[in-house]
């Protein structure tokens, strides 16, 4: 398991360790330039001409006090400055005065027009950018940029990412390592930032693990990402030798209408295949067949659309029992959009008493019937994509990518839910502020079905004991894994949501106490 903060997080971090615990700020920064000066060692050689580009802000501090390394070790380093270097924070004054006592020369970026350029420190900006890039800055970094460097060594986080919401400020500059300090910073965990931070190197640079305590729920109200790393597989449960199919909990999942099975089809087999013991479909009496000849395995109960407008009241009773039977419910894939979608959505919210994950037809019943939100329970589960959860707020696929941690930690809250939020790295918010960014996975897996995949594999997750934040976490975890399983067995193009089901198993098997 691994943190995640924020940039006012990390501020605050840096802002305890170096005024209470008494640590002084330049012996973190030197630490910072060693790591990113190590980072320049790997990958240039004597001859190669080095390019620090510094702000005036203590990220720029960093980049100055690397290039000093490098240069005293030989490396033939060049230090530009961009911004007002008279303006600069204490720090990055000291680092400048270090530097010319060494006999460096600190120039204007203009300056670098017509020079060559191998291997560039970016440290234009850390964690302190706050407003997009432009002006004199922007001229600076689109230079850098048409420059090309063979290499780039991000300092902290790719200048113009934002730390917190990983959104591009007007524009960023591409690393192909981000050397970053005392945790990872959310901006290269959350997409387009991680697409900029190349490889992330998290160095320790002296921050005790208790600064992290001392400035938790600062500011945001809310505590620390987290994301989950191989190791993390062992929290899902063991399957105990003395046990029935009764032992690893039912599921049932309303899925599927008239000529749509295969939602319903993979995120059953996802549930059999995370380990549920039984899983039952209910659907439209159409599907019954096909789904039996397809999943032989599932118990399948049906019904008629015309059965549930007409004979509510006898269509109710059926879904308590249902309801009574399961001990963990899918509602949503491949329902389609008929009228008695949102009677069936209501009849399940009002009679389950078990975790019930909503998904796609579910979700946008709920968007087109708000008043189906009352019905929550802190059992829900939602795993919308982009356009279902901007639906269900009412905002624009724009809004809520700009800041997806904050929309799905909003709704979450709003309700007293867990939000699973998909994206190319999902977030889940969980009821009480629980923040998890997702770090498995692969581009093959935006395919369709690959949603109904992760609700079975949550809901397996839940049958087998999970409880369901924690289902939720790991399930999209998972879901990750047996994404990069199937990947590498039938290659990036050509996955399909069945193979990410039937990799679910070799997913699982790399548990660490297997
Ligand atoms: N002692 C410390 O405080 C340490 C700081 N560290 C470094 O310090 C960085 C943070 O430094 P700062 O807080 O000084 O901030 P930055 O160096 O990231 O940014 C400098 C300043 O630029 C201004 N700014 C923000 N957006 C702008 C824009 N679009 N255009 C022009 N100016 C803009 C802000 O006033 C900001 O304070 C970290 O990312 C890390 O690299 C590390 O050395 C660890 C120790
Ligand atoms: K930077």
């Amino acid at each position: 398991m691994r943190t995640l903060v924020t940039a006012k997080q990390m501020k605050a971090i840096d802002a305890y360790t170096i005024n209470t615990i008494g640590v002084p700020s330049m012996v973190l920064m030197e630490r910072a330039a060693m790591w990113v000066a190590r980072a320049v060692e790997e990958t240039a050689g004597k001859a190669d001409v080095i390019w620090a580009v510094c702000g005036t802000g203590n990220n720029g501090a960093d980049g100055v006090a690397a290039a000093r390394m490098l240069h005293l070790k030989g490396y033939k380093t060049s230090l530009f400055v961009v911004g007002d270097p008279d303006r600069g924070t204490a720090e990055f004054l000291a680092q400048s005065a270090i530097a010319r006592n060494l006999g460096m020369q600190m120039r204007p970026w203009q300056e670098a027009a017509g020079e060559d350029c191998v291997v560039l420190i970016d440290a234009v900006f850390g964690v302190g950018l706050s407003r997009p890039i432009e002006g004199e800055y922007r001229q600076c970094m689109e230079m850098l940029e048409a420059r090309h460097a063979a290499h780039t060594v991000a300092v902290d986080i790719p200048s113009g990412i934002h730390g917190d919401t990983g959104q591009v400020m007007g524009m960023a500059l591409k690393a192909d390592v981000t050397v970053t300090f005392g945790w990872e910073k959310m901006g290269t965990a959350l997409y387009p930032g991680r697409a900029y931070a190349g490889t992330v190197r998290v160095c320790d640079i002296g921050f005790p693990e208790s600064a992290l305590d001392a400035v938790r729920d600062q500011e945001e109200g809310y505590g620390y990402g987290l994301t989950y790393e191989s190791s993390d597989l062992c929290l899902i449960p063991d399957r105990p030798a003395y046990s029935n199919k009764g032992t690893f909990g039912k599921v049932l999942i309303a899925a599927g209408s008239k000529n749509m099975c295969g939602a319903a089809y993979l995120s059953a087999l996802a549930a059999y295949r995370t380990g549920a013991g039984l899983v039952k479909l209910l659907t439209v009496e159409e599907n019954r067949q096909i789904l039996q000849e397809r999943l032989p395995e599932a118990i399948i109960a049906t019904y008629t659309s015309d059965q549930l407008i007409q004979g509510r009241e006898e269509f109710k009773k059926m879904i308590e029992e249902q309801m009574n039977w399961a001990d963990v419910v899918v509602l949503g894939p491949g329902l389609g959009s008929e009228p008695y979608v949102e009677y069936l959505v209501e009849d399940i919210l009002t009679s389950a008493f078990v975790p019930v994950i909503i998904d796609a037809d579910g979700l946008n019943a709920i968007a087109g019937h708000p008043y189906l939100t009352t019905y929550f329970t802190e059992n829900i589960i939602i795993t919308p994509h982009l356009g279902e959860m901007a639906r269900l707020i009412g905002e624009s696929i724009d809004a809520v990518k700009e800041n997806l941690t904050g929309a799905a930690l909003e709704y979450a809250g709003r309700y007293g839910i867990t939000c699973v939020l998909k994206d190319a790295a999902t977030v889940v918010a969980g009821k009480d502020g629980t923040l998890y960014v997702n770090s498995s996975g692969n581009s093959a897996m935006a395919k369709a079905g690959s949603g109904d995949v992760l609700t079975g594999i949550i809901a397996g997750l839940a049958a087998i004991g999970m409880e369901e934040e924690q289902a939720a976490l790991m399930g999209v975890y998972l879901h990750g894994r047996a994404g990069e399983q199937a990947a590498g067995k039938i290659g990036q193009h050509s996955l399909l949501a069945s193979d990410l089901a039937d990799c679910i198993g070799a997913a699982m098997k790399s548990v660490a106490h297997e």
